[in-house]
């Protein structure tokens, strides 16, 4: 059985350009891991005999607020992974709120299904560990649901949030955080969701409806696409001259703004579910509003 113990350095993702030391391919222990963490650097121990893939270490100050102080002193700051399959603009967003404090979290894991995309080179980056899910068909290379709950679990992962994550959240992943998992959508669901609506297909759909509102939605993710259980959505009018590009331009501004008030709520304690199970964000400022 294959063990590999390793240092952090600098983010390295498979296929990336210029690994200054390339990080040997490593194997999960189907028993589990071990994980240590030093005053600045966080060390993975694996064996397995079964799935081999690859995992990307980086220094872990890097997803510490800038104050350097790790934990909150009213509570301790909640560790989340964000889940992408782009550019990463959300995440972006969200990790700045973050390091700039007004989230009380801090992004401990990247999971990818595209370690070339956007947001996997800014994981890579500010030394946020990654791992891959799903496999790609064509390699080895990613996680089954399983292991992908057991590196989760591992990491202390408390919330996860999707952030133009394209694949369908397994139910191991479901059942294993239930009420924890978010995702934000670009349209006003109900409206415009759903399998293959995703990315410009949604803002595509919006302007040729002629619907005269579009909007962000951020809601809890359960088994199947954009069905999970709203939490907060903002409008966006629709231009008559509008194209995709331009209303997804305005719609993403607003996602930007709403994915970090709503984790900000999620790190607080702030989101309480109301008897017909819709939940609610209780307001910072009065805690008698709710919206
Ligand atoms: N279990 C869940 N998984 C995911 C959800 C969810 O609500 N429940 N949300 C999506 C994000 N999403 C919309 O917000 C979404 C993403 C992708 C698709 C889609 O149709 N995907 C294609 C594949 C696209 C590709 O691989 O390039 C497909 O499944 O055919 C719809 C909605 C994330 N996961
Ligand atoms: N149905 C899922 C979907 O379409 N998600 C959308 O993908 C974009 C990702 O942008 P980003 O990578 O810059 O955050 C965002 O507009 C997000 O709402």
């Amino acid at each position: 059985m294959e063990s590999a113990r390793m240092g952090l350095a600098p983010g390295l993702c498979p296929g990336s350009a210029q690994p200054s030391r390339r990080i040997p391919l490593l194997r999960l222990n189907p028993r589990g891991v071990g994980l240590s963490r030093t005053a600045c650097e966080v060390e993975l121990h694996y064996q397995s005999s079964r799935a081999s893939w690859k995992m990307l270490k980086c220094k872990s100050s890097g997803s510490q607020s800038e104050g350097g102080q790790e934990e909150d002193d009213a509570s301790p700051r909640k560790k989340l992974a964000v889940f992408v399959s782009g550019g990463g603009s959300n995440f972006r967003s969200i990790h700045v709120a973050t390091v700039r404090g007004s989230v009380n979290g801090d992004v401990v894991l990247l999971v990818t299904d595209k370690p070339d995309c956007g947001g996997a080179q800014h994981a890579r980056d500010h030394g946020i560990p990654l791992v891959i899910y799903p496999k790609a068909k064509s390699s080895s290379e990613g996680l089954s649901p399983d292991e992908l709950v057991t590196t989760l679990r591992e990491f202390g992962v408390e919330f996860i949030l999707l952030a133009g994550y394209l694949k369908l959240i397994p139910t191991e992943l479901i059942q294993a955080y239930p009420r924890s998992i978010l995702n934000i959508h670009p349209s006003l669901l109900p409206a415009f969701g759903g399998k293959g609506f995703y990315g410009l297909r949604v803002h595509t759909a919006v302007i040729a409806s002629g619907a005269r509102y579009s909007g962000a939605t951020i809601h809890f993710v359960d088994e199947h696409y954009d069905t999970g259980r709203i939490l907060a959505q903002r409008v966006v009018p629709v231009l008559a001259d509008d194209t995709p590009e331009r209303l997804a331009g305005r719609v993403l501004s607003e996602e930007h703004k709403l994915y970090t008030q709503a984790v900000e709520a999620l790190c607080e304690g702030r989101i309480s579910w109301r008897d017909d199970g819709v939940p609610l964000i209780q307001s910072r400022d009065d805690p008698d509003e709710y919206s």
